[in-house]
């Protein structure tokens, strides 16, 4: 289903060139993904996409950890930093869209089961191996991949 969804978004925005919905632009990941470059970078920071293209020599933390972070999600380590109200004001400047509702909703969906599935296995599970193989199963599954390798990381 999760798959789907993303195909038909792939699809609109390439009939279109855009996806706009009341003046905002709306991009799929793989479209943010093809702006990993130093010349050309867009980043994810809480679900809004920005182009920083003309940031990168600026960035008082370096070109380098942009860099990095190029035509991915840099939401985690943005906060990690602990950006000044400066930082978070600057980045209005490169605004230029934001995820894609439908990833949006798979995101959210699969975030929901996955609280459903922490409390059930640490409920259930605890040190039987086979029961967390059955649900890490359940986890991979094409609906979830957006964000099962993140979530998996806290049942290690
Ligand atoms: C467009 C997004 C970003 C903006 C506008 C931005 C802006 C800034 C600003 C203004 C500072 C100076 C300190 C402050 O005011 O907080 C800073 C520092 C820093 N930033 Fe960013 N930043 C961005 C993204 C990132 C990302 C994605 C990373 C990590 C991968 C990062 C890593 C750092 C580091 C390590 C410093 C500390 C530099 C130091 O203390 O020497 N920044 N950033």
């Amino acid at each position: 289903m999760g798959e789907e969804t993303e195909i038909s978004v792939k699809r609109e925005n390439q009939d279109t060139d855009e996806n706009t919905d009341s003046g905002v632009k709306y991009y799929t990941r793989e479209e943010v993904q093809a702006h990993n470059m130093s010349k050309d970078t867009w980043l994810i920071i809480h679900d809004k996409v920005y182009d920083i293209t003309s940031f990168m020599e600026e960035h008082p933390g370096g070109e380098e950890v942009l860099l990095e972070q190029a035509g991915a999600d840099a939401t985690e380590s943005f906060e990690d930093v602990g950006h000044s109200t400066d930082a978070r004001e600057m980045l209005q400047q490169y605004y230029i869209g934001e995820l894609h509702m439908a990833v949006l909703i798979v995101q959210t969906v699969c975030k929901l089961k996955f609280v459903i599935f922490k409390i059930e296995f640490e409920t259930h599970c605890q040190d039987e191996p086979l029961c967390k193989l059955e649900i890490l199963e359940w986890i991979s599954n094409v609906e979830f991949k957006l964000c099962a390798e993140e979530n998996m990381s806290q049942i290690d």
